[in-house]
């Protein structure tokens, strides 16, 4: 596969959303719904950045289509792809009542900046029927929702591979919020040298922490109540990592830390004694094995509303390879990752997390 504009992607560069537009003034995305007309799309001048979506677009979509926008720039073009893919559907319940949104998605679309909207049909992106040569997600793809969701991800892929070919972007825009999506991407363009640049895009957030997503539409307002509990448990367990952190620091340029816990409670200073003698114990209880804690401690709570929160993993992963962080790691990155279904709708959420940083 070669880009546009024949040049390998450059990876890391960090792209910022443009401005919205103002509502009402924004040229409606062309509606695109074959290859052929994908093809014939307006000639291109600069760069094609692209966003690949199931539709049902919602602001966590129109955040990623203006960040592609800023960084195709006025020359450039952008194509967002509505699609609902079957074969990254395990059960046929999920997919017939995955929501179907065209003309509302065209224009959010086109407000957010984008240029044409390519939607196939399933017949137009699988003439033959479902394809029988397939990209393999390998290992990575197996942990967490590929566990959950056996095939999911060779499913993705394998669209992801054909949208990439037939839009040729130089750039495209994925969400954090599908982290382990988005690893996989990352690892099939490395792995298969196709030449675009990928870009993680942070996932976008309700004012109470909820994480946009199309699915969100089918809870109604207990289930939603409930769903919260998936951003508290992410946000408690990042608190108590810094806290952990935070003692730590201190921890380091306080001397004799369990001596002076004394000497203060000798004094009466209470407080200060509890608060020198939780400095001196910060390392025992500190890592991996207390973020989960944060977070299951929440995750349980949720489980015992009406309705329950019925979880179905909490993972703390090496954003390399997904993989579980030892209980005896230090330093590095790390996602913390939730799925959990809220009556009839899973949902997935995360946050990136530092081990070691003292900020
Ligand atoms: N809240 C969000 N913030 C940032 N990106 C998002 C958000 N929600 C979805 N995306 C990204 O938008 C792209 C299209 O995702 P998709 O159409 O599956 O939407 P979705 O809301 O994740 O739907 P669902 O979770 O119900 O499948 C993906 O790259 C996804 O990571
Ligand atoms: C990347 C994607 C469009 C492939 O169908 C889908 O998995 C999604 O919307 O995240
Ligand atoms: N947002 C990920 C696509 C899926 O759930 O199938």
């Amino acid at each position: 596969m070669t880009n546009r504009t024949g040049r390998p992607g450059t990876s890391g560069r960090p792209h910022a959303a443009a401005p919205p537009r103002t509502p009402g003034t924004a040229p409606a995305a062309t509606l695109l719904r074959t290859a052929a007309e994908l093809a014939a799309f307006a000639p291109l001048k600069g760069q094609r950045a692209v966003v690949m979506t199931m539709g049902a677009l919602h602001e966590g979509h129109a955040t990623l289509i203006r960040t592609a926008r800023a960084a195709a720039g006025t020359d450039g073009q952008v194509v967002v792809t509505v699609f609902v893919n079957p074969l990254q559907f395990g059960e046929a319940a999920d997919l017939e009542r995955y929501p179907r949104t065209l003309d509302a998605d065209l224009a959010v679309a086109g407000a957010a900046g984008a240029d044409a909207v390519f939607a196939p049909s399933v017949d137009e992106l699988y003439p033959g029927g479902e394809p029988q040569v397939r990209i393999s997600a390998g290992p990575m793809g197996e942990r967490l929702e590929g566990a959950s969701r056996p095939g999911h991800f060779d499913g993705m892929l394998t669209v992801v591979a054909k949208l990439l070919h037939l839009t040729r972007p130089d750039t495209a825009f994925y969400g954090q919020k599908d982290a382990q999506q988005l690893a996989l991407i990352r690892r099939m363009v490395r792995d298969l040298n196709f030449p675009v640049e990928i870009v993680g895009v942070e996932t976008v957030r309700e004012p109470d922490g909820l994480a946009l997503s199309s699915r969100n539409r089918f809870l109604d307002a207990e289930e939603r109540h409930t769903a919260l509990a998936l951003s508290r448990a992410l946000f408690a367990a990042r608190d108590r990592l810094a806290a952990q952190q935070a003692l730590h620091a201190r921890a380091q340029t306080t001397a004799a830390t369990t001596g002076r816990a004394a000497a203060l409670t000798a004094l009466g200073e209470t407080r200060a004694a509890a608060d020198t003698q939780a400095v001196a114990l910060a390392r025992p209880v500190d890592g991996p094995a207390a973020v989960r804690a944060a977070a299951q401690l929440i995750l349980d709570d949720a489980a015992a509303e009406q309705p329950p929160l019925a979880l179905d993993y909490l993972a703390l992963v090496d954003p390399a390879d997904f993989t579980e962080i030892p209980d005896d790691r230090t330093t590095g990155d790390a996602i913390l990752a939730i799925a959990a279904k809220v009556g009839k709708t899973r949902l997935i959420d995360n946050i990136p997390l530092t081990f070691g940083a003292t900020t």
